[in-house]
């Protein structure tokens, strides 16, 4: 993700093309259609976006108003842009870069509405680039952050393209208009499901990179006076910015190690579903949503922490801190909207909490919620044992599933619908599956710095690493796990104490941990993080570089201040 970031100049942008629209073709085109158009996107021969979102819908995919109608007489499909609302509104690259798309729009054929299908549609010339006839594009205006990238506008009127560009590997339409079902009316959304997981790796990245910006400065930066008469230290032997910046790097190797589960978990399911066997396809969509939405929070979060703890050069895009957030903020919106994809982690934790209470052994990442007793055993744990860490968190999180879906079940009791018993209880039911996927990275992280081939003083490095990461999420919610006794205050003061003697066991390491990372200058983009370690020296030349210092006295004094000073002067 980080090389397909790098855009190629001000205005345009082909992130897009590689994260969503190329990936789209690889999933959802047939083998005929891969030959047509797959070598083509690979070779930058053709630039596509994945023209989804709607200036009205972007959550609510079935709400999508674009058309795709069957035209049999012609063999052609007419897609439509019927209302404002329905234009494509946000999708990366649309603006001013791609030349094609994949459309997302519903699929009417003999008079019926069959729901959201993929739709390949040429949107700009590849003589001129000119829009192509019926088609209106255009950039939807700066943004937060990435306005390299040229998020724009499409609308359709009545474009008429082949049948064959309806990406059919799983759905079809045939010459006379029939419909032929797919396996699964989701496999439609698969390319939403692999960028969520790649989304993991993108939070560990970015969170990677502002912890290596904040680490590395937090250790030229002096300030202050630890005792009286003694140099200023550095910041980062102060214990609260520790106790900002370790439990991020921490979450950095978490998400990392959660990624490397993701992709090989996407590769297996997607393997099986290519031979025909969906069942693993329900939890693969739990897994990527839930853990989209949660690296992504925290790791938006977790740059913001750091960059306050580089104090007003933190601030300054000198850091490269807020351009950072600006991205991982975008993170928490596209490709999901993260509330939204929580609930459907949520939804996915309800059906099997129900499941394996008729009595069905479950499995996979959810199989600790038929395991967990719920009768809390108090008593003094060893709260620096990582097999007592992760048992605390499955059982805070088996507690908080349970909770909800009995609240459910309450309400409709009480008559209520499903659909409002389930809205009544969302609130619990979001704080359940964030549970749900803190308790999978905390289990992750320690199996992985059990497993992992490393030297053993690299092993006792991570596993610090994973025991600070558990004891600041047990600190951070210590209610949750007070809550029926599982742990006792006793439990939470020793968490909270080893927490503190954690801190002192990563500092040695510190930068240790932060160059393993390997990001290079030309990637973090940062004087404070900058490798050398010269950040006095490059800020000043940075700031030398503003366009402000064009010019001593800038063409604003002669235009608005000096005629202002003059005029309050006359007036003394
Ligand atoms: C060192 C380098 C540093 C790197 C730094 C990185 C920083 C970042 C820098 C810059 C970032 C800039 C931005 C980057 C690129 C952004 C790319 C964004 C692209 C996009 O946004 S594309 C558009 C994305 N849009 C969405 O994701 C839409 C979300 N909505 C949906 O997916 C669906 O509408 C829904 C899932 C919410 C609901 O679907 P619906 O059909 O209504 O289903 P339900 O009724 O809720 O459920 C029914 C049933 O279906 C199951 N189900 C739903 N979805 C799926 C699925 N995908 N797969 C399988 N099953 C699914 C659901 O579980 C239900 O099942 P059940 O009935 O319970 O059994
Ligand atoms: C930087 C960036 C790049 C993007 N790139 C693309 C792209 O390339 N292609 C593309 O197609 N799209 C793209 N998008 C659009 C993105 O996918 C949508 O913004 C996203 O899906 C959210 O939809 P929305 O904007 O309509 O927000 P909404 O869905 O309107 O959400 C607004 C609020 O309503 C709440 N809400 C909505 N539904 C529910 C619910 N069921 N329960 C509870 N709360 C709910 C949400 O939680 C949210 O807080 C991009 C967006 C950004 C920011």
């Amino acid at each position: 993700m980080a090389a397909a970031l790098q855009t190629l100049g001000g205005g345009i942008g082909i992130t897009l093309h590689w994260i969503a629209f190329t990936p789209t073709i690889e999933q959802q085109a047939t083998e005929e259609q891969k030959k047509k158009w797959l070598k083509l996107a690979q070779d930058v021969a053709i630039v596509g976006a994945y023209a989804q979102t709607e200036m009205g819908h972007g959550t609510f995919v079935r709400g999508l108003e674009t058309t795709a109608t069957y035209d049999p007489s012609t063999q052609e499909f007419v897609i439509n842009s019927p209302t404002l609302t329905s234009t494509k509104w946000w999708p990366g690259g649309l603006g001013k870069t791609a030349n094609h798309a994949t459309v997302m729009a519903q699929l009417y054929t003999r008079g019926k509405c069959y729901g959201p299908h993929n739709f390949m549609v040429q949107i700009r010339s590849l003589e001129n680039h000119q829009p192509c006839p019926g088609v209106t594009l255009g950039d939807i205006g700066p943004k937060m952050e990435s306005n390299g990238n040229d998020n724009g506008f499409a609308r359709f009127d009545h474009v008429r393209i082949p049948r064959e560009n309806m990406l059919m590997k799983f759905a079809r339409v045939e010459a006379d208009g029939t419909y032929v079902q797919p396996p699964s009316s989701k496999l439609a959304y698969s390319n939403m499901v692999y960028l969520r997981g790649t989304f993991v790796m993108s939070a560990a990245q970015a969170l990677a990179s502002a912890t290596t910006i904040a680490v590395r400065y937090s250790c030229v930066r002096r300030q202050s006076e630890m005792k009286p008469g003694e140099p200023e230290p550095q910041i980062l032997e102060y214990q609260t910015q520790q106790y900002k910046l370790f439990p991020q790097l921490a979450a950095a190797y978490a998400f990392w190690f959660a990624s490397w589960f993701m992709t090989q978990q996407h590769g297996s399911i997607t393997g099986s579903m290519e031979k025909g066997d969906m069942s693993g396809l329900a939890e693969l969509h739990a897994l990527s949503a839930g853990l989209k939405s949660y690296t992504t929070a925290v790791t938006a979060r977790g740059i913001d922490v750091c960059r306050m703890a580089c104090g007003g050069h933190g601030y300054s895009h000198a850091s490269g801190l807020p351009a950072l957030f600006g991205g991982a903020a975008a993170l928490c919106t596209a490709e999901g909207e993260n509330t939204v994809m929580m609930l459907q982690t949520a939804r996915y934790l309800v059906k099997c909490f129900a499941q394996s209470q008729a009595g069905k052994r479950l499995t996979g990442t959810v199989a600790y919620l038929s395991a967990v007793q719920p009768s809390p055993v108090a008593g003094n744990r060893n709260m620096s044992d990582l097999g007592t860490l992760v048992a605390a968190f499955q059982h805070r999180a088996a507690r908080m599933v349970r909770h909800a879906a009995m609240q459910m079940q309450g309400e409709m009791q009480k008559g209520k619908a499903r659909e409002d018993a389930w809205n009544s209880c969302s609130v619990l039911l979001i704080k359940a599956a964030e549970a749900h996927v803190h308790s999978f990275v905390v289990r992750n992280f320690a199996e992985t710095v059990q497993t992992v081939e490393v030297d053993e003083s690299v092993r006792a490095v991570l596993t610090s690493l994973c025991q600070l990461y558990s004891l600041y999420g047990i600190t951070e919610h210590a209610g949750d796990f007070l809550k029926d006794g599982y742990l006792t205050g006793r439990d939470i003061d020793a968490a909270s104490s080893h927490l503190s003697a954690m801190l002192a066991r990563v500092r040695p390491d510190a930068v240790a941990l932060v160059d393993a990372f390997d990001l290079h200058d030309k990637i973090l983009r940062s004087v404070l993080g900058r490798y050398d370690g010269r950040v006095y020296e490059h800020l000043y030349e940075w700031a030398k570089k503003s366009p402000l210092n064009k010019s001593e006295v800038h063409e604003s004094y002669y235009k608005y201040l000096q005629p202002f000073l003059k005029s309050n002067r006359a007036k003394l």
